[in-house]
């Protein structure tokens, strides 16, 4: 199967270019912009994107990829930043534009100058396309030829012809991957399909079989341990991996006690349809031990990674690997291994796991954003429930109580947000929010109750729509709706005299306040 190779100059809209491949049905994969050419050859590309990205390629932090990805014989497409590096590794000019171009503008597809329409824009009308760009093409490259313009760029979309078509390179000053691009998604699909000849079959099937395939080659015949949370991403990378390698997977979910109310029955219970050989660790103490006055948010997560994994290697017998239900949002975010992107917070199980670890890990979704993860399980028969459950983090509560934890604020919030939980259900709210859950703020107010002054804990509810977790808006909840929350915690939780609702979006919050 091939696949497409995405190199990241630092767009923020790379993960969007991977996303809309895989929606035309084929395979793709981030690198690094620096990526060396053997490892590129390693993935065996169908196309090459060169992403966009916040540097200039004229200047002192201009950031160039491997050279020879040009002579590979693979047809590439830059864009933005990748349309600029293009330029000038083939001897045009790239400098500062007088007018720069953020958001919409017209683009004008060339066909009147003689030559044959690019195939890139077939069945391409002059139409929206989205910018945002300072610098522009001023010199073509020689054999190349221009194919579209914009009002502000004039060398808006350029191409290899003539004795250079054979190269198949293509560059785009607009974004093609994102929606406001109103043909955007045709555009990559005539570069993909019919300039470099992939066939669309990525679907959840066929990423099911190459995955069974590779799990297998990789762990043999050798046994394999796997934490588990009663979350989407691990139940379905255990189903997964179940399906490769049947009794020789051998699943641990850890009662960290930061989990939700009497969730790790609950989990128990659901789990055991799927016929999975399930050991529950008990690792309150250890874990609450670990974080005793532990208030960075930072640090939290890092305790909490590390004693995973030592409570997982507590587990092993014989077993080698370690698969974990990791998702592509907790690799992007947490350590800037796939370009030059920030690191924003350590997702426990990627930037929070020890240096020197004995097992080697198998991570089946690494590539995946959650709804595509749920694609794969429903093609893999798990149940709705499961597979629409909200995402819930491994370090659980401890970021949701702000600040130290101590056990006694833990069942605080644990009271609360089941109430909120509860009635989210109950009026048929939990299924349209992507994530809801509360917080408990390391602050008190001033109350009256029953004629009695209070000085108590705040509460903050969060609900975020998302379809990735990567942006989210918050859940315009019914005013009622949260009226009853806010009135049922108050009266019935002990130790909460005051709820806020959380009203940020993300960027520029994170779901998570910690
Ligand atoms: N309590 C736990 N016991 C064992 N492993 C865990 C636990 N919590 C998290 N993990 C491991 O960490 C991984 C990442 O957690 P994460 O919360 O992102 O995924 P999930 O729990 O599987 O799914 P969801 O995002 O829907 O909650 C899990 O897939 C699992 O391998
Ligand atoms: O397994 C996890 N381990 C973590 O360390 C972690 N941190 C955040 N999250 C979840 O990821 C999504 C995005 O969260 P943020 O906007 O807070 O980064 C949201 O769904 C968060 O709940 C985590 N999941
Ligand atoms: N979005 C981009 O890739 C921007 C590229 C370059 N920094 C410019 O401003 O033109
Ligand atoms: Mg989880």
């Amino acid at each position: 199967m091939h696949s497409v190779l995405v190199l990241d100059f630092g767009s923020q809209y790379t993960q969007l270019i991977a996303r809309r491949i895989r929606e035309i049905g084929i395979y793709s994969e981030i690198v690094p912009y620096n990526t060396p050419i053997d490892e590129i050859r390693q993935h065996n590309p169908g196309a090459l994107i060169l992403s966009g990205g916040p540097n200039s390629v004229y200047g002192e932090e201009a950031l160039h990829p491997d050279e020879r990805i040009f002579d590979l014989g693979v047809p590439v497409l830059g864009i933005c930043y990748g349309l600029q590096v293009i330029a000038t590794h083939f001897g045009g000019e790239v400098a500062v534009s007088p007018k720069q171009e953020f958001g919409r503008a017209q683009l004008l597809v060339n066909r009147q100058d003689g030559s044959a329409e690019s195939m890139l824009f077939r069945d391409i009308p002059d139409s929206d396309v989205w910018m945002s760009h300072g610098d522009k093409v001023v010199k073509m490259p020689e054999g190349f030829r221009v194919t579209a313009s914009s009002a502000n760029s004039e060398m808006c979309a350029i191409e290899a012809s003539g004795s250079r078509a054979a190269l198949k390179v293509y560059g785009l000053q607009f974004h093609p991957e994102v929606q406001h691009s109103l043909y955007g998604k045709q555009l990559l699909s005539n570069f993909l399909i019919d300039i470099a000849g992939l066939t669309p079959d990525w679907s959840p099937k066929s990423f099911i079989e190459h995955q069974l395939e590779e799990i297998r080659s990789t762990a043999g015949d050798a046994t394999v341990i796997c934490g588990i949370s009663g979350g989407v991403d691990s139940t379905v990378a255990a189903v997964l991996v179940s399906r490769a390698i049947g009794k020789n997977l051998h699943c641990v979910f850890v009662d960290n006690g930061l989990l939700r109310k009497n969730e790790a029955q609950k989990v128990m219970d659901v789990l055991r349809p799927l016929g999975l050989r399930i050991t529950l660790v008990d690792a309150e103490e250890t874990f609450l031990r670990r974080l005793k006055s532990v208030a960075s948010p930072e640090n939290k997560r890092k305790i909490i990674g590390r004693t995973f994994i030592h409570i997982f290697e507590e587990q092993i017998h014989e077993e080698k690997f370690l698969v974990q239900g990791t998702l592509y949002p907790d690799v992007i975010e947490s350590v800037s291994v796939k370009g030059p992107s920030q690191t924003i917070k350590s997702h426990h199980n990627v930037g929070g796991l020890p240096k020197r670890m004995k097992l080697k890990l198998i991570e089946p979704l690494r590539e995946l954003f959650k709804d595509e993860v749920r694609a794969v399980g429903r093609e893999l028969g798990i149940d709705e429930d499961i597979l629409m459950r909200h995402p819930f983090p491994g370090p659980g509560l401890a970021v949701r109580v702000l600040g130290s934890l101590t056990r006694e604020r833990l069942d605080i919030l644990r009271n609360a947000d089941e109430i909120f939980l509860e009635e989210l259900k109950k009026h048929g709210l939990y299924q349209q929010v992507w994530q809801a859950f509360s917080v408990l703020l390391p602050v008190q107010s001033v109350g009256v109750m029953g004629d009695k002054r209070t000085y108590e804990n705040v509460l903050a509810l969060r609900a975020v729509e998302s379809s990735d977790g990567m942006t989210a808006d918050w859940a315009h909840l019914p005013h009622d709706f949260l009226s009853l929350v806010s009135n049922r915690i108050i009266n019935e939780v002990r130790g909460i005299n005051r709820v806020a609702y959380d009203i940020s979006s993300k960027p520029p919050a994170t779901i998570e306040w910690e």
